[in-house]
């Protein structure tokens, strides 16, 4: 028997009430179901077992009930209290709360200091003890603390970035604290950018073109854009505007074979795959199968057929160790601590540290060293990261630079440029040696946090 999926209530229906008593007008703005409910998921976030987008989904999906609005007013709050987890741990424990109940005294804080509530909007959530510690917490006032409390970073990360120059650093914190943008491209093999503008505008959709990107377009708030008809009918894609661009660093060109080493689902082999006209060889490669089966249905919908996935079993298997010396560019999007995305991904900065940053550097080293022999002389080797990390980055360039004389570096913000993208010339990072390295910074160009660098096999 076919079971029936139960679609999500689209309406925006409010959570249900205990009691009949009646209720005050803030009562009905901020209902104690709701705010309960926020603070048994934050509780679940906050064990950092697994990703926050995972346990709200997860949550979601076992709360038929709640409607779209609440669903949004819940993410809002929890995503707001990650984003400001270090401050708001800071006042909390100032204000010395009556119990260990640390999600319930979060949630409370952050309607007053993220959500600027005032005492008469949420009263009816504080009682007994409860009303002193709130007197303690407005008290606690405004103390900036240290500059890892005012960058909202965790110690370890504070001081992975302390190379940074002080000013720098604060407007980069500060951007990442602000919800990214949602940014889709435009499937260059079937559609043209000023044609899907159009259509999203048809559909009340405002966007606008990606300032470095010929593919890219900048949505105004986040609509759901997955039923859209250019969506459905592959002429766009979600993709963050910077993401973009590292597949255009890879400029694969027509007949050629090219790998996407750590291809995940996807997000760069669709573009490098539509950028090739669909032609040649695209191999996607991956040790995690569930992200290879994500791409199946998207390089399908995008209309490619020049893509073969590999599902690999460790970065030297023979699978595509067998094809050294055969590709024309190899791209290593390496798996890596994502702290250029803290924007849309807050909780990463919670759930990681100097060890783990430690393993993800051994491993960048060990992908890029099975990657190389894979170029065929002239051919191009990019490595790339969603880190905003040194250790992650320029040192990974660098160490591989040193171990390897027969690759050359390649500026990669000229590269862009021969290719018809001009980036402003602080897109250019020079690593411990000066060697030319890509750096794309939110605060700076409105992207997500990545790196590039780019060499060439000599002959
Ligand atoms: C940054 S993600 C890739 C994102 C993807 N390229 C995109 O644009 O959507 C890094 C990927 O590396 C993969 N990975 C981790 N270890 C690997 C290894 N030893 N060999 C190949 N891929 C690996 C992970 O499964 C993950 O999908």
């Amino acid at each position: 028997m076919s079971k029936k999926k139960v679609a999500p209530s689209r309406k925006p229906a409010p959570l249900k009430q205990a009691s009949g008593e009646p209720k005050s007008p803030a009562e009905l703005a901020l209902p104690r179901p709701f705010v309960a409910q926020a603070i048994s998921l934050m509780a679940e976030v906050l064990k950092f077992e697994r990703p926050a987008d995972s346990v709200l989904s997860y949550h979601f999906k076992n709360h038929r009930e709640m409607g779209h609005a609440d669903r949004g007013r819940i993410a809002e709050l929890v995503y707001g209290i990650l984003r400001h987890l270090r401050s708001l741990r800071d006042v909390v424990a100032r204000s010395e709360p009556p119990s260990p109940s640390e999600a319930r005294y979060l949630v409370l804080a952050a309607l007053v200091r993220l959500q600027g509530k005032n005492l008469r909007e949420i009263e009816h959530l504080i009682k007994g003890e409860d009303t002193e510690w709130f007197g303690r917490l407005k008290a606690a006032g405004q103390d900036k603390g240290t500059s890892a409390i005012r960058h909202e970073f965790p110690d370890w990360l504070e001081t992975a970035l302390s190379a940074m120059p002080a000013d720098e650093l604060d407007t980069l914190a500060r951007s990442l604290l602000v919800p990214a943008p949602l940014d889709l491209r435009i499937n260059p093999l079937h559609a043209r950018r000023p044609e899907i503008l159009a259509q999203l505008e048809k559909h009340g959709i405002a966007a606008k073109e990606t300032p470095f990107s010929p593919w890219g377009m900048r949505l105004e708030g986040k609509p759901a854009i997955q039923r859209h008809p250019a969506f459905v009918k592959g002429d766009m894609e979600v993709q963050d505007e910077g993401s973009q661009l590292l597949a255009a660093l890879v400029a694969p060109k027509r007949g050629e074979m090219v790998l996407d080493f750590c291809a995940g689902a996807g997000g760069k082999t669709l573009l490098m795959g539509a950028l090739m006209k669909n032609t040649g060889r695209l191999y996607a490669a991956d040790i995690s199968e569930k992200r290879l089966a994500k791409l199946g249905p998207r390089v399908a919908r995008a209309g490619l057929s020049n893509v073969q996935t590999i599902r690999l079993a460790h970065e030297r298997d023979d699978r595509i160790q067998r094809l050294a010396g055969k590709f024309d560019r190899v791209l290593v999007d390496a798996p890596c601590s994502g702290t250029g995305t803290l924007r849309r991904n807050p909780d990463l900065k919670w759930r990681q540290g100097e060890a783990h940053i430690a393993e993800l550097t051994e491993l960048q080293a060990k992908i890029l060293e099975a990657a190389a022999p894979l170029v065929r002389p002239g051919g191009v080797l990019v490595y790339a990261t969603c880190s905003l990390l040194p250790q992650e980055n320029t040192l990974i360039q660098q160490a591989f630079s040193d171990a390897h004389p027969e690759f050359e570096v390649v500026d990669p913000v000229a590269q862009l440029a021969a290719v018809g993208i001009e980036l402003p010339a602080d897109a250019l990072i020079a690593g411990p040696t000066n060697l030319p390295g890509l750096q794309l910074l939110p605060h700076r160009h409105g992207t997500d946090g990545f790196f590039a660098a780019i060499w060439r096999k000599k002959i």
